[in-house]
């Protein structure tokens, strides 16, 4: 953990809470009388807590006998244990490489020597350290995680040995298992079920979760689906479209109520967070409205880990250079299971929607480029290569058209270990969930703290098709996403947003600094405004109308 403490008196370090004053500064916008705007800028003081108690906390992975659970589990227990192992290109060492909180940086601000200090974005609150997170989970397969990771052929098999003793004494629990909603090819290795009603079968999964909790002294649980893609289920009014009706259908064992929505109906019940990582529209109206009245937290969906993640920069970029992106053509194969289910139609269906709408909202946001309506032709395709594996090849081409009729076009090949990019993923959802458990806020006028919304949009970053309440917009700009969440994390410490604008290198005289280092040299300041030199080494410089000023 990097020491840092806020010097402020906006801020209050105390023995359970941070607790910060921070005036939440936006602009508003009304049409104004003549067609075009009037803005508003305005402030709103908050009070922010943050409890400093980390808690011991257990994950539940749904699927954990897949690709994506057996390698985060895999990727954890070789960070704890600190493990080293041979390669072909030498001695290879653990690592959260593709973890935002864990390998990615945040600026605290300017140092004295006018550089920006920066410190693992782990740092910035007290959050969970993937090391210290309990795993467990359930499969439809009953094969332990060592066999499921060699299944998985993700990892080098001279990490596979040293994790083997630890993994194969981890055995999925039995799940739920609705061939309705998951390709027919992923039948045989259904061996590993739950058998009975709905009701029943959430029944189960409640006691999983207490036993699991109470097993290993657990303060917090956190759900987490990384099962198979299933196909979206019907809303369908009077069976999911609310709390109520949703409960009814179960009690029924109404059969279009998936196995994803009874996990989360399941997690919810027991109060804890359930997040999707895959792209089925798990959350139905129902799920939603239970989530909202039970103040437990839901995010999602489909893991943002490769081809999106890219496409969420580059059309950001290209839209905001004033590019045209007329064309997208996102293409990829690949071999492992997820592949094998995604090669049925229904289940392909939802991923290709995840996919696709990542684009919306930067298209949208230049109606000098765009029509209203416009959008660029826009094709996602998957193919299923058993022999590639995990390693999946991905080739998009960006076509847009650039001034005077030009064209710009950009291909991309990119080969990964789909796994190894959704792992860090699964640990930053995570940590970025329970972090949030632990965050209120405190308006005007208001004597009570109130947490995030339950639908939780600051998970948006990680997620290709995300998840946001009723009535906010849809962001995938990566950058944008990745800005809130550090400037949000920024406001619990009373730290102003991040806003590059850098004024105290921009002026033709030094910005007033407080550092020692400009004192030291005894410069002027800019509050004791002097006239520029008018010779520098004997040349006489103009000092007035100086760039038309
Ligand atoms: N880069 C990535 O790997 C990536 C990125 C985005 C989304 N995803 C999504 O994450 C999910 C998992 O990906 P993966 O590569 O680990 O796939 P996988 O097929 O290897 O693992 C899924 C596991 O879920 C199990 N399963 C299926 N239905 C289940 C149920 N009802 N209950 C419990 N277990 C069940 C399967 O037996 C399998 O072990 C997929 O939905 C995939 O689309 C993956
Ligand atoms: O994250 P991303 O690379 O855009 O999308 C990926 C797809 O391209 C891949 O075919 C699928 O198997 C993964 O689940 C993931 O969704």
């Amino acid at each position: 953990m990097t020491k840092f403490q806020v010097d402020s008196p906006n801020v209050t370090y105390g023995d359970r809470y941070i607790e910060a004053d921070y005036d939440y500064c936006t602009s508003r916008v009304e049409p104004a009388s003549d067609g075009g705007y009037k803005v508003i800028p305005n402030a709103t003081r908050l009070r922010i807590r943050t409890e400093r108690q980390v808690p011991k906390l257990g994950v539940m992975l749904v699927g954990w006998g897949g690709n994506n659970g057996t390698t985060v589990t895999a990727a954890v227990l070789a960070n704890k244990l600190a493990l080293s192992w041979p390669t072909r290109n030498g001695h290879q060492e653990a690592n959260y490489y593709g973890s935002l909180m864990m390998s990615s940086t945040v600026s605290l601000g300017m140092g004295p020597d006018g550089r920006d200090v920066y410190i693992p974005f782990h740092d910035l609150l007290p959050m969970v350290h993937p090391d210290d997170i309990v795993l467990d989970g359930w499969d439809i397969s009953s094969l332990n995680l060592a066999a499921a990771m060699d299944r998985a052929r993700v990892l080098e098999p001279s990490l596979q040995e040293q994790l083997r003793p630890y993994m194969q004494k981890m055995k999925p629990r039995p799940s739920i298992y609705s061939p309705d909603f998951i390709a027919a090819n992923q039948l045989e290795r259904a061996d590993n079920l739950i058998v009975g009603t709905k009701r029943e079968q959430i029944e189960q999964i409640r006691k999983d979760i207490r036993n699991f909790r109470a097993e290993h002294a657990l303060d917090k649980v956190i759900l987490l689906w990384t099962a198979n893609t299933e196909r979206f289920a019907d809303i369908v009014p009077g069976l999911n479209d609310t709390a109520e009706n949703l409960m009814r259908s179960i009690k029924n064992d109404a059969s279009e109520i998936s196995p994803s929505t009874l996990f989360a109906v399941a997690s919810i019940l027991e109060g804890c967070a359930f997040i999707n990582g895959s792209p089925q529209n798990t959350f139905v109206p129902g799920c939603m409205e239970m989530a909202e009245k039970a103040n437990v937290f839901i995010g999602g969906d489909d893991f943002k880990s490769g081809q999106t993640k890219l496409k969420s920069v580059l059309v950001d970029f290209l839209v905001s250079a004033g590019l045209k992106p007329v064309s997208i053509v996102s293409y990829n194969h690949l071999g492992n299971n997820d592949g094998k289910n995604l090669s049925a139609p229904q289940q392909f269906r939802s991923k290709e929607i995840s996919k696709s709408n990542v684009v919306d909202d930067m298209v949208e946001s230049n109606p000098v480029l765009y029509k209203p309506g416009e959008k660029p032709d826009h094709t996602v395709v998957i193919k299923y290569v058993p022999y590639v594996g995990d390693s999946k090849r991905a080739m998009d081409e960006y076509t847009s058209e650039i001034m005077m009729g030009g064209h710009n076009t950009l291909v991309i090949h990119n080969t990964c270990e789909d796994s190894l990019l959704a792992s860090p993923i699964i640990l930053d959802l995570v940590i970025l969930t329970e972090l949030c458990q632990r965050i209120t806020f405190r308006g005007p006028n208001q004597t009570t703290y109130q947490p995030f919304h339950s639908v939780l949009s600051i998970l948006s970053y990680l997620c290709k098709a995300p998840l946001v309440p009723e009535g906010a917009p849809v962001i995938n700009s990566l950058n944008r996403q990745r800005s809130s969440i550090e400037n949000i994390f920024r406001a619990c410490l009373a730290l102003p947003p991040v806003n590059h604008m850098m004024l105290e290198h921009r002026f033709a005289k030094p910005l007033h600094v407080s550092s020692p280092t400009a004192a030291d040299k005894g410069e002027t300041k800019l509050d004791s405004p002097t006239k520029t030199k008018p010779y520098i080494n004997g040349i006489s410089q103009i000092t007035e109308g100086v760039n038309g000023l």
